[in-house]
């Protein structure tokens, strides 16, 4: 795999998938506008570099919500990593120990968070949670997730519904195989496992009772508006996730990378005090990672990349992405004059007509 680019593994990832599960891991909702939009908004800016500062080599370390990552590329959370490599969330969260970064892991995990935590007992993980309507298993769910040594609680937003997801309709990809569960859904050990709600009736208030339920920051993930963004901080968010759900929810929905800027400013307190703000969604290359962080992102998250270098090829497939990534965001942090990720401002960045 050296050498290779992202694409080649989305390319060797597609080989190896069954066409509904590529499907599954590459589509979006509805005509898949906001999908495609995610990608192209990032060539719609370019970079202003600063030159002869004299920064060396950057360190492009940050610390989230007290968390270290050796680069400001956590790992989003996604469902279903067996149906792309049989070691599935073991696999990512070995390659993201090795890569020193955060692996959010979903609740719609196929390995069960406590076999994901013992399988890497060096990673930093972080639980994505979908609130089930049920409150009490909701909370079984969260102390199984403390109990595994999670360190922060990712409360998806976004779905009060499953967006319309039209090549599954198309391919009948409706159910995982027999084989597979969502294993953090199972009601206790060994029990059957419940299927996951999407709850429309999800809202603030709920916020607040899982705010008093653990002592974990909690991210929200699936912030769009800027108002959402302040509403979160006021029921006790640790810090937000700018997502449209790599354009899997409603289409038609801005990107997120575009939405940032609007967000950093609302949430910054007139003391010049802030929460960190995070971003998904298109994010292919170091340059784009190097884009969001100059525009105020404390880091960035990928989701499909992932996928790709896990079902190209497990974890080491895994590592190949973040190594891949790791040394582009060194590159260009380099190249734009930037001693560490502190460097990077808004100034740097230009809004152009692609090809810049
Ligand atoms: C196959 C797939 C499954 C996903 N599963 C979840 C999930 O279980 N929970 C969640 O909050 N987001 C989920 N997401 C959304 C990601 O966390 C993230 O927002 C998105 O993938 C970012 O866009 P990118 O794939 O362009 O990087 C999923 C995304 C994909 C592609
Ligand atoms: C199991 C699904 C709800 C996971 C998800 O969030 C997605 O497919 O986008």
């Amino acid at each position: 795999m050296s050498g290779w680019r992202l694409c080649d593994y989305e390319a060797a990832a597609r080989e190896r998938l069954a066409p509904a599960h590529y499907d599954y891991f590459a589509g979006g909702a509805g005509e898949e506008i906001t999908l495609r939009a995610n990608v192209a908004a990032f060539d719609r800016l370019a970079l202003v570099p600063r030159v002869l500062r004299g920064a060396g080599r950057p360190e492009t370390g940050v610390t989230l919500l007290g968390c270290r990552a050796s680069m400001p590329v956590l790992i989003a959370p996604t469902a279903f990593h067996r149906l792309a490599d049989p070691q599935g969330e073991r696999a990512t969260a070995r390659a993201a120990a090795a890569a020193e970064t955060i692996m959010i892991v979903s609740m719609a995990a196929t390995v069960a968070v406590e076999e994901v935590g013992a399988a890497a007992p060096g990673a930093t993980l972080w639980f994505q949670l979908y609130v089930q309507p049920d409150l009490a298993f909701t909370e079984r769910i969260v102390r199984r997730a403390e109990s595994a040594g999670c360190r922060a609680l990712v409360v998806t937003a976004d779905s009060p519904v499953m967006g319309v997801r039209r090549r599954d309709i198309r391919n009948r990809f409706l159910d995982l195989p027999a084989h597979l569960h969502c294993e953090n859904l199972r009601d206790g050990p060994g029990g059957p496992v419940r299927p996951i709600a999407m709850w429309p009736e999800l809202s603030w208030e709920h916020l607040a009772v899982l705010r008093r339920m653990t002592d974990l920051p909690i991210v929200v993930k699936g912030v769009t508006h800027p108002a959402d963004a302040r509403l979160a901080i006021e029921h006790g968010a640790a810090a937000i996730m700018v997502s449209n759900h790599g354009g899997r929810q409603l289409d038609g929905v801005p990107t997120a990378i575009d939405l940032l800027p609007e967000i950093v400013a609302e949430v910054a307190g007139p003391d010049g005090s802030t929460v960190p703000v995070l971003v998904d969604g298109g994010v292919r290359r170091g340059t784009d990672v190097v884009k969001a962080l100059a525009l105020g992102a404390a880091a960035v998250a990928v989701g499909r990349p992932v996928l790709w270098g896990l079902a190209a090829g497990g974890e080491p497939g895994v590592a190949g992405v973040l190594g891949l990534l790791r040394a582009e965001v060194e590159q260009a942090m380099t190249l734009c004059g930037c001693a560490g990720v502190g460097d990077l401002t808004p100034d740097m960045v230009r809004s152009v007509v692609p090809p810049c």
